[in-house]
C-alpha cells in the first residue's frame, strides 16, 4: 500500500533516507526524538514536501511526483489544520467537498462525525472560539471524512487529555478498520497504543528502524 523506495532528502545538514513498506490495511506507530524526521517522512508520503531521490509507491502506483490533492492520502498536521474563515462545521465539510456543495447524506455523515467526536455543540463557531483540543478533533473530523485509502496522522493527539486521547484512539482505530485504511500514527505516546496497532517504526537521525 506505501512503498518508498531509497526516497532521500535533505534539510541542510541533515540529510534523510526512508525505506518502507506498509501492508494494505496495517496500522503503524511512528516514534523518534524530536526532529529525527517523522514529520518529514508524512510530507514526503503526502507529497508537501519532493524527495530528492528515490520513488514514492501509494495504492499501487507512482507518486513520487504527483500532487498532494491527487494522492490516495489524508493527513493531519501538527498545527494549522484549520481555516479561521470557516466554522468547524465548513471545516469538516471541506473532507467531504472543497466547494461545500453538500447534500443531504454528506450533512448527515458530518452530524454523525462530529457527534461520535463530541462536537456537536461547536459546530457553529470559528477556531478562534474552540480550544485547543476542539481544534483537534475538528481536524481529525475532517481527515476521517475524506475517506481516502491512507491515513496519515502527526501527533494528532498532542491538545487532548488523556481520557480523550484513548476515546479518539479507539474511534480512529475503529473507522480504519471499517473503512480499510491504512495508518501511520506519529506519536511520543507509544504505550498508549499498545494492542491496537500493527507495528512501530522508530525513526533515528532521518533513517527508519522496524521495532517490531
Ligand atoms: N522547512 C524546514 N526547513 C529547514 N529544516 C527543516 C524544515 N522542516 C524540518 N526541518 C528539519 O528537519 C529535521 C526533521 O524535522 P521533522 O519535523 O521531520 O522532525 P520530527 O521528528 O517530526 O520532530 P518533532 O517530533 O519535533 O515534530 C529537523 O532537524 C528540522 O529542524
Amino acid at each position: 500500500m506505501i512503498n518508498l523506495d531509497q526516497v532521500s532528502f535533505q534539510y541542510k545538514e541533515m540529510r534523510m533516507q526512508f525505506n518502507l513498506h506498509v501492508r494494505p490495511q496495517e496500522k503503524m506507530a511512528i516514534v523518534g526524538a524530536s526532529g529525527a524526521g517523522k514529520s518529514t517522512l508524512l510530507n514526503l508520503i503526502a507529497g508537501f514536501e519532493q524527495p530528492e531521490t528515490g520513488e514514492i509507491w501509494l495504492n499501487g502506483e507512482n507518486h513520487t511526483h504527483s500532487e498532494p490533492h491527487l494522492r490516495p492520502v489524508s493527513m493531519l498536521f501538527q498545527e494549522n489544520n484549520l481555516f479561521p474563515h470557516l466554522t468547524a462545521y465548513q471545516n469538516i465539510g471541506l473532507g467531504i467537498k472543497p466547494n461545500l456543495k453538500l447534500n443531504d447524506k454528506e450533512k448527515a455523515c458530518i452530524q454523525q462525525t462530529a457527534s461520535a467526536l463530541g462536537l456537536t455543540e461547536f459546530l457553529t463557531r470559528k477556531p478562534t472560539a474552540l480550544s485547543g483540543g476542539q481544534k483537534q478533533r475538528v481536524a481529525i473530523a475532517r481527515c476521517l471524512l475524506r475517506n481516502k485509502p491512507i491515513l496519515l496522522l502527526d501527533e494528532p493527539f498532542s491538545a487532548l487529555n488523556p481520557e480523550l486521547r484513548l476515546e479518539m484512539l479507539d474511534l480512529i482505530i475503529q473507522h480504519c478498520n471499517e473503512e480499510k485504511l491504512t495508518l501511520l500514527l506519529v506519536t511520543h505516546q507509544p504505550s498508549e497504543l499498545v494492542g491496537k496497532i500493527d507495528r512501530t517504526l522508530v525513526v533515528e537521525n532521518g533513517h527508519l528502524i522496524y521495532e517490531k
